[in-house]
């Protein structure tokens, strides 16, 4: 039986969402990305590719984001969630890209109907998805769509409203495993306040209390979500200043703040007075990311980021896991290769953890981190978590403690599984994580931040003819193409002390990204911008050649 014969609505439905002629999408690095304008019709087979994907798993619960993340307002995406809260599985994703690009409605009707074959998937399993968006004025529209898309081909669909992205995961998670013994919490979001609330206070009890957070929410939906957990935590036991908060003003979103911004930019957000020694933090536009910083007495800026905080929570767990006793527990980082060289030293030398290095995308190092017993991954601009293998989860409830410590050291173990998000990484529970272990250590953000001084780092991007040229190998450390590429690169990086420096195409913008550290800020920018040069010169630049490309 063909789709169409077995939902005779899909074919008007699909009219009703017509592909525009001359665009081409692609299901990259954050799923679908781009201007909310050409959307409708993605989103729309986007949501009978989730009614198929949870037929396939037997009517388990799928997940669809509507977000954009840290791009600018105008623009709009699009995420699926597997079951356990985890991304899309990756050969999925090819199917996302060719249903959205079925130029015809007789062709989108073939593509459903190959897809159907190959996953010999049973039409008459039921079908559930939830979905979500974030503040984005274009998202009401688009959630009518993807409605539009689940009632055609009769999925069961529940609208959560506005949410953070790993609010979203977290709820897939709990409505997959609700009456199961992995059952990870209530699924809606005032279960997930109580659930990150009750570890966070377990955690913190009996110690003394930081000053203030200022908390930048790049306008976005982190600033009513964090309001919300705010109200619940307590203002006694957490204190949080909220800023840059207006989800109303058009264009405001994400615009000079948030973590993007912070990171790429390397000073603190526009609409917050920073203070000497104040404690900051900002989140990206959908909550997925967080990093902290700081003014110093001299009025330095001082960024910690993804890389700092992956290295402040695998001390931290590393210490916890060896004061609880469990022999044999390993504990492994994961990074990719835009980490800073001074943190990748500082987890090998110093920490003496194992460290992975991936692809770029949080679904790489996710997939790395699971290797290890408990294994912490953050990409530099502050997406991560922190994972416990079920191994953990049983050590840590079937050991019997033997002193008062031990017994101590497993109770915040398991504190902690439950205040960290292990569907994805999360803003708001990195943020708990984060100041959990600076109230056990009283720690100011200064003091933090001496684990290890981060090399200079530069990033350029380059405008290409044609981006799908770059390939790379060794994830993404060595380019396999274009051919000679390679050897001009080391030939540039050789000449610089501590100089370190790779060239990748973006997964989520039309350019190529090159990154370089060297030892000092002058050594740094002079070798990322010769190999940006570099680039522009042999690998088909466009426009105007920069004028600080060396
Ligand atoms: C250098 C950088 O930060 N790249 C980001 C960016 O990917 P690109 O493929 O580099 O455009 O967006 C991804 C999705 O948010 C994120 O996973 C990744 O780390
Ligand atoms: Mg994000």
């Amino acid at each position: 039986m063909t789709v169409a014969t077995r939902y005779p609505s899909l074919v008007e439905a699909a009219e009703r969402h017509p592909k525009p002629a001359d665009v081409t999408y692609a299901y990259g690095t954050a799923g679908f990305r781009m201007k909310a304008n050409l959307l409708d019709s993605v989103i729309f087979r986007a949501g009978v590719l989730a009614a198929l994907r949870s037929k396939k798993l037997d009517g388990k619960t799928i997940g669809v984001m509507i977000t954009a993340s840290h791009n600018p307002a105008q623009d709009n995406g699009i995420k699926l969630v597997d079951p356990m809260g985890e991304m899309l599985e990756q050969t999925w994703e090819a199917y996302a890209s060719q249903l959205a690009n079925a130029p015809t409605i007789e062709e989108l009707l073939a593509v459903v109907d190959r897809v159907i074959a190959a996953n010999k998937i049973d039409l008459s399993k039921p079908a559930n998805v939830v979905y979500a968006r974030d503040t984005r004025p274009s998202g009401p529209a688009l959630v009518a769509a993807l409605a539009d898309g689940l009632s055609a081909v009769q999925a069961q669909h529940r609208d959560e409203g506005i949410l953070t992205t790993p609010q979203l995961h977290y709820i897939v998670r709990c409505l997959n495993t609700q009456g199961t013994p992995e059952a990870y919490g209530e699924p809606s979001a005032a279960g997930y306040y109580k659930k990150l609330a009750d570890a966070y206070h377990k955690l913190v009890n009996g110690k003394t209390r930081l000053s203030p957070l200022h908390v930048d929410c790049a306008n976005g939906v982190g600033a009513p979500k964090i309001r919300e957990f705010a109200q619940v935590v307590g203002e006694a036991a957490l204190a949080l200043i909220v800023t840059n908060d207006d989800t109303e003003t058009e264009g405001s979103l994400n615009y000079q703040c948030g973590a993007d911004y912070v990171k790429v930019n390397q000073h603190g957000p526009h609409g917050v007075e920073m203070q000497p020694n104040g404690r900051y933090a900002s989140l990206d536009g959908d909550a997925d990311r967080l990093v902290y910083y700081y003014m110093d007495n001299d009025r330095v800026f001082h960024l910690l980021d993804g890389d700092k905080i992956a290295g402040l929570a695998a001390m931290f767990i590393k210490d916890l896991v060896t004061a609880a006793g469990l022999e044999g527990i390993n504990v492994g980082t994961v990074q990719t290769a835009y980490a800073n060289g001074s943190s990748t030293n500082y987890l090998t030398n110093i920490l003496q953890v194992p460290v992975s290095c991936t692809q770029t995308g949080v679904k790489h190092l996710h997939h790395e981190a699971e290797k290890y017993d408990v294994g912490v991954y953050f990409e530099a601009n502050g997406h991560g978590t922190v994972l416990f293998s079920p191994v953990v989860l049983q050590a840590i409830s079937d050991t019997v403690s033997r002193t008062p410590a031990q017994a101590l050291a497993i109770a915040q173990l398991r504190a902690l599984t439950d205040m960290i998000n292990q569907t994805v990484g999360d803003a708001i529970s990195d943020l708990l994580l984060v100041e959990v272990i600076l109230t056990h250590k009283q720690w100011t953000l200064s003091q933090w931040d001496q684990a290890y001084t981060d090399l200079p780092s530069r990033l350029v991007r380059v405008v290409v003819k044609d981006r799908n040229i770059f390939r790379t190998i060794n994830a993404d450390r060595q380019l396999e193409s274009p051919a000679g590429m390679q050897a001009l690169i080391d030939g540039a990086v050789a000449k610089f002390a501590n100089g370190r420096s790779f060239v990748r195409p973006s997964g989520t913008e039309d350019v190529v990204r090159v990154y370089a550290e060297a030892a000092t800020r002058h050594e740094c920018d002079e070798l990322a911008f010769r190999v940006a040069g570099l680039v522009f010169d042999n690998a088909g630049g466009l426009g105007d050649r920069p004028a600080e490309f060396l």
